[in-house]
Formats: C-alpha cells, sequence, structure tokens
C-alpha cells in the first residue's frame, strides 16, 4: 500500500490524491490522461519530488475521484484542480497534464492563469480528435458498460505507444490497459462529453503563463503540429519533442523528466 494516497475532502467533493515530497517546496500538480489515474505518473515521482511537492490526483470519473453523472465539461475539471490546491491550502502551484489533463492545463491557464507558475501541457492539443467521435465513444461506453470499457483497453496501446514499446515493455503496457478495463464507464463516457465539446484553439491568446507545449515524435492523437500550433498561439511558449507516443511519460520517461524539470528551472529563473 502506498501511504502518499489519500481521500481528500474538498468543496468540489472526496479527490483521491498523492502527496510526495519537501512540504516547504513549491507546489507542483499532475493531471492524468483519459483512462488512467494517478498512478500513470509512478516513474516520474522520484525526478519530480526532488524540488518539489509533488501532487497527483485521479480526475474526476477515474480512479478514487467523484463519479458524478455527467456530462463534465473543462470547466469542471478545471475547477476541481482550483478544489484540490484549495484543500492543500496551495495558493500557486507548478502544473503538468497529459492529453485530457493538458487540455485542462490550457483551461486553466486561460483562466485561472495567476493560480499557475508555470504549465506543461503534453502531449495535448486546443482542440483533441472530433466532437463526433468522442460522442460515439461515449454513447459506446454507455450502452456497453464495463464490455465496453474492455473493448477500449484492448484498442489503447496502439493510441497510446509506439509498437516498439509495446514489444519491449509488455508488463506495463498490459497494467495500464487493466486500469482502463477498470474504471466506470460513466465517468469515462462524462470526460468523453467534456472532450467533444471543448475547443480553446480561439482562447490560446489569453494564457500569459509560461508555457511548455510537449509532444510525443510518433503520437498519432495529439500530433507535433498541435503542439506547434499552440506554441504560436501562446506568447513565450516553449516547445519540446520526445521520442515516444501518446503517454510519453511512461515511454521516454527520462526525455519526459529532463523537459519538464529544464522548462521549471527556466521558468524559475525568469
Ligand atoms: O483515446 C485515447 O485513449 C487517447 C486520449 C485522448 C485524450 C486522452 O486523454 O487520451
Amino acid at each position: 500500500m502506498n501511504h502518499s494516497v489519500f481521500q481528500l475532502n474538498t468543496r468540489r467533493g472526496e479527490f483521491r490524491v498523492a502527496v510526495e515530497g519537501d512540504p516547504a517546496a513549491p507546489a507542483f500538480i499532475l493531471s492524468n490522461s483519459l483512462g488512467t489515474t494517478l498512478e500513470m505518473w509512478d516513474p516520474q515521482v522520484a525526478a519530480l519530488s526532488k524540488r518539489h511537492r509533488l501532487i497527483r490526483y485521479d480526475t474526476r470519473g477515474h480512479g478514487g475521484s467523484p463519479v458524478t453523472s455527467g456530462p463534465y465539461d473543462f470547466g469542471d475539471l478545471g475547477q476541481d484542480v482550483l478544489a484540490v490546491l484549495d484543500a492543500l491550502q496551495v495558493e500557486q502551484a507548478a502544473f503538468c497534464g497529459i492529453s485530457m489533463g493538458g487540455h485542462t492545463g490550457l483551461w486553466l491557464g486561460i483562466h485561472a492563469g495567476p493560480r499557475f507558475s508555470a504549465i506543461a501541457i503534453c502531449n495535448s492539443a486546443a482542440k483533441i480528435g472530433s466532437e463526433q467521435a468522442w460522442r460515439e465513444r461515449a454513447a459506446m461506453v454507455r450502452a456497453k458498460g464495463a464490455d465496453g470499457m474492455r473493448a477500449l483497453a484492448e484498442s489503447a496501446p496502439s493510441r497510446w505507444f509506439t509498437e516498439a514499446c509495446v514489444q519491449a515493455q509488455p508488463a506495463m503496457v498490459r497494467r495500464m490497459q487493466d486500469g482502463l478495463s477498470g474504471l466506470n464507464p460513466e465517468g469515462y463516457a462524462s470526460c468523453c462529453d467534456a472532450l467533444a465539446a471543448s475547443d480553446l484553439r480561439n482562447d490560446l491568446e489569453r494564457i500569459a503563463v509560461p508555457t511548455l507545449l510537449l509532444a510525443g515524435e510518433f503520437d498519432p492523437v495529439c500530433t507535433v503540429a498541435d503542439a506547434q500550433a499552440m506554441q504560436a498561439d501562446i506568447a513565450g511558449s516553449r516547445l519540446a519533442v520526445v521520442p515516444a507516443s501518446h503517454i510519453s511519460n511512461l515511454e521516454a520517461p527520462q526525455a519526459f523528466d529532463k523537459a519538464v524539470l529544464d522548462f521549471l528551472a527556466g521558468a524559475a529563473a525568469a
């Protein structure tokens, strides 16, 4: 059992969180991708908690966080982050999110910039996928329940990892698939609703927080071109490309950690 994981009572419900590192160090909060939990960040904990109070949480609809009935929107998912920070009495934090988590970071950069010292938007986009595809996925999961989650888990490796990674790290890939297939279908579908409805492309220029756009060279979901398009619209933002597909923190953890830590060091020095 990991004793750093606990249920945190917030004004928006009880969230499953993990807090590691020096309590007096600057706070750094991590936001998971669709179909995963805070454990997706396990390989990052040692490196990212060296100089930070590292806060991880399960996004609404996932793991041990509230599974309220949907649809959710990114206002909900962003307000949840602020509620977690408030409950932990954190006034300002650095933020890092992958894919759906990165999109939450964009929402926070637009709507709650002063609460963040820096945001790392990884394997994400201002518009992820098509509205129709997310609506279809949500409907399928709501119709098929646990069978629908199992079907999504079977097809997940090709969305998440390169074939070379699937071959090289079968246990890690299986663990991620098992995690996805065990999630609550309504919570997952409600996050698909949020992705269907959100398009932040016209709001990016409102972001004034130091921003890193981290892309996976081989990511078929949120491409390097998506990151470049965001970089063009976010003043002063930086781009980093790591040799990985979509879940780049698991496929290329060392390159991922270095890109994020270099960015945070630069943002703190600026
Ligand atoms: O479809 C997937 O599983 C990949 C993905 C899209 C948004 C997200 O967070 O993950």
